[in-house]
């Protein structure tokens, strides 16, 4: 097998030219095989086999360098570079990372999980490059979903004014995980259709380079001739007119086309792209005819392409959201949806269907997401801004700027708040909490259980007077039964979910259910425990901890988020603005670091936030408070 020779790109370069389809045929039935049993980006990763083996064939890695835009893409990169015994631990706690990872190996220059930052990173390596008088090849790829994203053509910006050196790979396959939107998206369709774009460019460039112009009268008109010239063949050639030289469209599959684009890239002087065209889960039928649902996956048959049933239990958040949603659209004509790219993952298909008017996907643009929701919202009508936490980092300034400080009704519908599991430390949503509540004029609440998340989001498009958010985690709900009706969540008020004299557990959202077992823990153990439903982290219930404080409680704050910041930092500056000093408080949060890929169990088990390890903590802070 010639994978398994493969150790370092240095192998694959000996490799006859002929024989690399045969290596690429060997990658498609790996990466079919190997993420039948562990999951993961399948359909991104089919679609580049070629594309990176060219790349590693021509060029040089690590030192030219090579930027994975998300990085969900870069399993075959992985493979070159030899770790395809690692494949078996992909995305799984200690194991592989599923995306680019500095420590993993010398050819991982650039770690990413987000979109959209591979040619910031690019262009700051071309400059670092040439300030340091050095020769290697920068070389970024990115999707054409990824190619929307703002930072992208803040990058393409400035790429083109500043010339350097540097080879942009947009990889077209008219997808983000969802079918791609957008006037861009449109604009490479055009791109794609005009295939005689390249050649009568070349040609025409070739006529032109024999007429004599340098260093004469008319050296200045016939360029400018040239330039319009081109702009006569093709409906406007954005990327040219940007300042690169275009290359393509090339069929991303073909060897061949590829290695002959690419080594004219790396010969051409100032920036590059190379357009090439490519299919989503290339050569494997069920991925290719589902693109969405291939995108990432779990485990799966490979003869059929049928996913492993999910193993019953209750229904999980996003899905509660997603009908909820449609619920909450039927009663209020005024309320539209807005997704950045992530219609599928926040459960918003559905929405789309039913009310194809109210829904917006925007394209990977969190930016413009977060200021075109404040837009919505000064004209009465209501946007649910739903975004995963770890994107909503990206539109922080929006959020900021836009949406609090004009005081805004606008919905935050923030999915995957807490861990995720495989995706990883780029892509926790641990942070929103300590970001979010920071905002003069926010609400923030999240809900024990997908009964309470219903009104809360109810609550949320009844509310009228500023931005408020609403998180919720990934996981599945608690189960329980759901009400018919929709009610009205007071704002700022908790709720008591059971009674006892030795200590307040007072727990935020997700993790109320753990709460209530560690309180179960600590009963056994002569701990009689209050468990208090926080609900809000903003604003505070000042009333139930003051009346904590005055019954001489020692309060354990619990919360799935970073501690930094978030819900337990929060009480404490209550106290401390109260000038109470000699509140007994112990804060229970994610710690100040990174946490890796793995399951959300196993996450939550590393930070000691598992109902045994709690009541351990617990035990021990009310044996010291005792002792006092
Ligand atoms: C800032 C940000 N927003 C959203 C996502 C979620 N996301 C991951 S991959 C992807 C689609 C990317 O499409 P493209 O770049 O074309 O790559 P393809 O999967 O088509 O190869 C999206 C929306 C992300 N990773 N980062
Ligand atoms: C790479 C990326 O950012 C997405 O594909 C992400 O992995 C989706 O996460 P969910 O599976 O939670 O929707
Ligand atoms: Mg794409």
């Amino acid at each position: 097998m010639l994978l398994e020779q493969m150790q370092s790109p240095d192998d694959l370069k000996k490799l006859p030219v002929e024989e690399l389809p045969k290596l690429a045929e060997e990658i498609r039935q790996f990466l079919i095989e190997s993420l039948s049993k562990t999951g993961g980006h399948l359909a991104s990763n089919l679609g580049v086999i070629e594309l990176t083996i060219a790349l590693h064939y021509l060029f040089d890695s690590p030192k030219d360098k090579f930027l994975w835009d998300v990085g969900h893409q870069a399993y075959v990169h992985k493979l070159l570079t030899g770790r395809m015994d690692l494949f078996p631990t992909l995305r799984q706690y200690k194991g592989l990372c599923g995306f680019p990872k500095m420590s993993e190996s010398e050819h991982d220059v650039w770690e990413t999980g987000h979109s959209s930052t591979s040619l910031s990173g690019a262009m700051g390596m071309a400059a670092a490059r040439d300030l340091k008088g050095e020769d290697n090849k920068v070389v970024a790829i990115i999707g054409d979903g990824a190619l929307t994203g703002g930072m992208a053509l803040e990058a393409l910006n400035h790429i083109g004014e500043e010339k350097k050196d540097l080879i942009v790979v947009l990889n077209d396959n008219e997808m983000s995980i969802s079918p791609n939107v957008g006037a861009l998206h449109n604009y490479l369709g055009r791109l794609r259709t005009n295939k005689t774009y390249s050649k009568t460019k070349h040609d025409l460039e070739s006529l032109i380079k024999k007429i004599p112009s340098v260093g004469t009268p008319f050296a200045h008109l016939l360029e400018r001739v040239k330039d319009s010239l081109k702009f006569l063949v093709v409906d406007g050639v954005l990327f040219e007119t940007l300042g690169f030289t275009y290359l393509g469209p090339i069929d991303g599959h073909n060897l061949t086309d590829l290695m002959e684009c690419l080594r004219q890239a790396a010969h051409t002087k100032g920036p590059v792209l190379v357009h090439i065209v490519t299919r989503k889960g290339n050569g494997y039928q069920p991925a290719e005819e589902d693109q969405v649902n291939y995108h990432g996956v779990g485990t799966y048959k490979i003869e059929s392409g049928a996913f492993a049933k999910k193993s019953g239990g209750p229904v999980a958040y996003p899905a509660v959201f997603g009908e909820t949603m449609i619920k909450l659209a039927e009663e209020n004509p005024k309320i539209v949806a807005i997704s950045p790219a992530m219609l599928t993952g926040s459960k918003l298909e559905k929405f789309q269907r039913r009310f194809p008017d109210r829904t917006f996907d925007v394209g990977i643009a969190e930016q413009h997401a977060g200021t075109f929701a404040a837009g919505i919202a000064t004209q009465g009508v209501i946007p649910v801004f739903s975004i995963y936490s770890t994107f909503l980092q990206r539109a922080y300034d929006q959020v900021v700027h836009d949406i609090c400080r004009q005081n805004l009704h606008v919905v935050f519908a923030i999915d995957r708040a807490g861990f995720v599991g495989e995706d990883g430390e780029t892509h926790q949503g641990i942070y929103d909490i300590g970001f979010m509540r920071s905002q003069p004029n926010m609400v923030m609440m999240m809900p024990k259980d997908e009964n309470e998340l219903q009104h809360m989001l109810y609550t949320a498009t009844e509310y009228g007077k500023g931005p408020i958010a609403v998180r919720y985690s990934k996981a599945n709900g608690t189960g329980v039964q759901m009400d018919e009706e929709f009610k009205l969540i007071p704002i700022g008020k908790s709720e008591t979910v059971q009674d006892g004299e030795d200590v307040a557990l007072v727990a935020f959202g997700s993790m109320v259910e753990p709460a209530i077992q560690t309180a179960e823990l600590l009963q056994k153990q002569g701990i009689s425990a209050k468990v208090v439903n926080a609900r809000f982290v903003k604003p505070l219930d000042e009333e139930m901890l003051l009346s904590l404080y005055h019954d001489q409680m020692p309060i354990v704050t619990m919360e799935e988020g970073a501690l930094q910041g978030g819900f337990g930092s929060a009480v404490l500056e209550f106290f401390a603005q109260r000038e109470i000093y000699d509140a007994k408080v112990k804060l229970l949060a994610i710690p100040d670091y990174f946490v890796e890929h793995g399951s959300m169990a196993q996450q939550m088990e590393e930070v000691g936030l598992t109902p045994p390890q709690i009541a351990d903590q617990v035990t021990r802070f009310v044996k010291k408070k005792q002792e006092v």
